[in-house]
């Protein structure tokens, strides 16, 4: 302020000559302002451009050699062989963009031939030029993919204002192409600003360039914090339902394919040794991807499929012939869940014995996954039932049993109290009304990491949080009829797997635990232990059971059973399983 107060005051005393500025336009002003528009619209104007200089060169040519027409014709075969094979000079890729250019270069070869022999004086050979250029023009002034790739270069060169107005000055364009949807580009940060900040200017983006709300994706760069991938959607590609092309997966080791992203990629989500969330407001699509998960499953020979749907089986049922197990009522969903603990220790136990870690899928050693269709009503009606998907939840991936639960929104109480909800390895998120439901279905802090599913529009959309899904890509899943789930269960039902041996045992005895009334904890465990094994049946009596029924530690039956495996007056018949030598 000092500095221009003292400027000021000198200029006043000493006063400055006027300086007087011609504000009409002169010829160089107009010729620049026509060159600059030119320039812009060198696009536009590139088959009259190439036009005249066809004309030019024949009149050179038919000045200087017109006699060489021969070689004229030699150059434009060789050239339109060059642009048919590979595209050259016009970078064309795709075959119909190789077909045009070919058919240009015969043309304008074609008609420089003649010019340079005839002279480009002659009518015909003008008004043929005329008619050439009118008819070569019209495809390419209406072709798509060359006005998308324009309006992206002048959005490109306009971006640094435009940056500067939404506020991210600073921000640069390093490269864009032109896909089949719009246009994406890789974009650089001004040091200090983040990939949050951009997300943060999405709506000021999409404003500014003049698209449709939605119509700007943010994909951060993993490689990069300052660097980032912008896609402007011309056209949503999700705008139709996606039909379900019918199963894909031939084991449960292979990753599903729920739909398609918007680069149309498949979404292929493994689910092996993985607990899925999905969520999503009434009417967002949950039932819809549960549909394409078991419609994969049941055509997998290695996964058992068990159903929950307290809703009277409204959306579960139609699978039923390809359900090991349904239950409809909160009884029969705590009895299931209970049961799949008994599964899971059995299989934990086995598998404790062989020192094998992980329980690996056979067609004789199924998995089980457990289809929960609104988790919440679990929870109100059966409290119990949650304390065994809690076990499931926290226990069952090792041993191959998990949890596929679809729910509106999965807050602690429609979860039940436990661990469910922070177990989910694999979450769907469709629509959701308020934004922070965004973090309650993906996770803490997935809504400001971009992930909005407040904005997804339609059924079917959704947004997948996994291992190997690190970015808010959108997705739309495939559309399963009732035709098709019908045929796909009618199709699979007869080929459906039984659970092995050791799983049907564990639910076996877990349900009626052969207790024997005389049996009962009470009297001397050492005679209780006796009796227990005398009266085993032929699959012997496991070490839980033993505990329960003698009412002593594993140890204590651990050690006693060893001391009498040593003196051969205990088998062990099965894995984990035994029953006294003579019984
Ligand atoms: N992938 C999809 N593509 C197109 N439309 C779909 C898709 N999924 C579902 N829809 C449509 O949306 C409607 C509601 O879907 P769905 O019943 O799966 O929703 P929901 O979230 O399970 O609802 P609710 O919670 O009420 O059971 C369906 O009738 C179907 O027409």
């Amino acid at each position: 302020m000092r500095a221009y107060g003292r400027r000021h005051r000198r200029w006043r005393r000493h006063g400055q000559p006027l300086l007087l500025v011609d504000d009409r336009p002169g010829l160089i002003d107009v010729l620049a302002a026509l060159g600059r528009c030119a320039y812009r619209y060198r696009s536009e104007l590139a088959p009259l451009t190439l036009a005249a200089a066809l004309d030019l060169t024949a009149l050179w040519l038919h000045a200087a050699h017109s006699r060489g027409w021969g070689w004229a014709l030699v150059v434009t075969g060789a050239a339109a062989l060059l642009a048919f094979l590979r595209g050259v000079p016009w970078g064309a890729t795709r075959s119909e963009e190789r077909t045009y250019a070919t058919v240009v270069t015969v043309v304008g070869g074609g008609w420089l031939t003649a010019a340079t022999a005839l002279g480009p004086g002659q009518r015909p050979i003008q008004i043929l030029l005329l008619v050439a250029t009118v008819t070569g023009g019209i495809p390419w002034w209406a072709h798509r993919r060359r006005r998308a790739r324009v309006r992206v270069d002048r959005t490109i060169q306009a971006w640094p204002d435009l940056a500067e107005q939404i506020g991210l000055a600073g921000s640069r364009v390093l490269s864009a192409v032109v896909d089949v949807w719009g246009w994406r580009a890789r974009m650089t940060l001004r040091a200090g600003q983040t990939v949050a900040d951009v997300i943060a200017h999405v709506p000021a983006i999409e404003s500014g360039l003049g698209t449709r709300p939605g119509a700007v994706r943010v994909e951060p760069d993993p490689a990069h914090a300052g660097r980032f991938v912008m896609r402007v959607l011309a056209e949503d590609p999700h705008a139709n339902a996606v039909p379900w092309p019918g199963p894909a997966a031939g084991s449960v080791s292979d990753p599903i394919r729920l739909g398609v992203f918007e680069d149309a990629t498949d979404v292929r989500v493994p689910m092996l040794r993985r607990h899925v969330l999905i969520g999503g407001i009434a009417g967002a699509g949950k039932s819809g991807i549960l549909n394409v998960i078991i419609g994969n499953l049941v055509a997998c020979p290695d996964v058992v499929l068990w159903g929950i749907d307290l809703k009277g089986g409204m959306e579960l049922r139609p699978w039923a012939p390809c359900l090991a197990r349904l239950a409809t009522t909160p009884t029969e969903a705590a009895a299931m869940l209970r049961d799949a603990v008994q599964v899971l220790e059995a299989r934990a136990r086995a598998m404790g014995d062989s020192s094998a870690r992980l329980w690996l899928p056979t067609e004789r050693a199924p998995a089980l996954v457990i289809v929960i269709d609104e988790y919440a009503e679990l929870a109100d009606h059966a409290p119990a039932a949650v304390e065994s998907a809690d076990s499931v939840a926290r226990r069952g991936r090792a041993v191959a049993v998990t949890l596929l639960a679809a729910t509106q929104r999965p807050t602690q109480q429609a979860m039940g109290k436990g661990a469910v909800r922070s177990q989910m390895d694999v979450r769907l998120c469709l629509r959701v009304r308020e934004r922070r439901d965004t973090d309650l279905i993906l996770g803490q802090g997935m809504l400001t990491a971009g992930w909005h599913a407040h904005t997804l529009d339609a059924p079917g959309k959704f947004l997948v949080s996994a291992e190997g899904f690190g970015q808010p890509r959108r997705a739309r899943a495939y559309l399963v009829t009732d035709e098709n789930v019908r045929a796909c269960a009618e199709r699979y039902a007869p080929e459906r797997p039984d659970l092995d041996q050791l799983s049907a045992d564990a639910i076996e005895t877990g349900a009626d635990d052969v207790l024997d009334p005389d049996l009962l904890p009470g009297t001397d465990p050492e005679d209780t232990f006796w009796a227990a094994l005398a009266d085993a049946p032929d699959q012997g009596l496991s070490v839980p059971q033993l505990m329960q029924l003698t009412g002593m530690r594993r140890t204590w039956i651990y050690d006693r059973l060893q001391v009498h495996a040593t003196a051969d007056r205990v088998v062990q018949v099965n894995r984990g399983r035994w029953r006294a030598a003579d019984a």
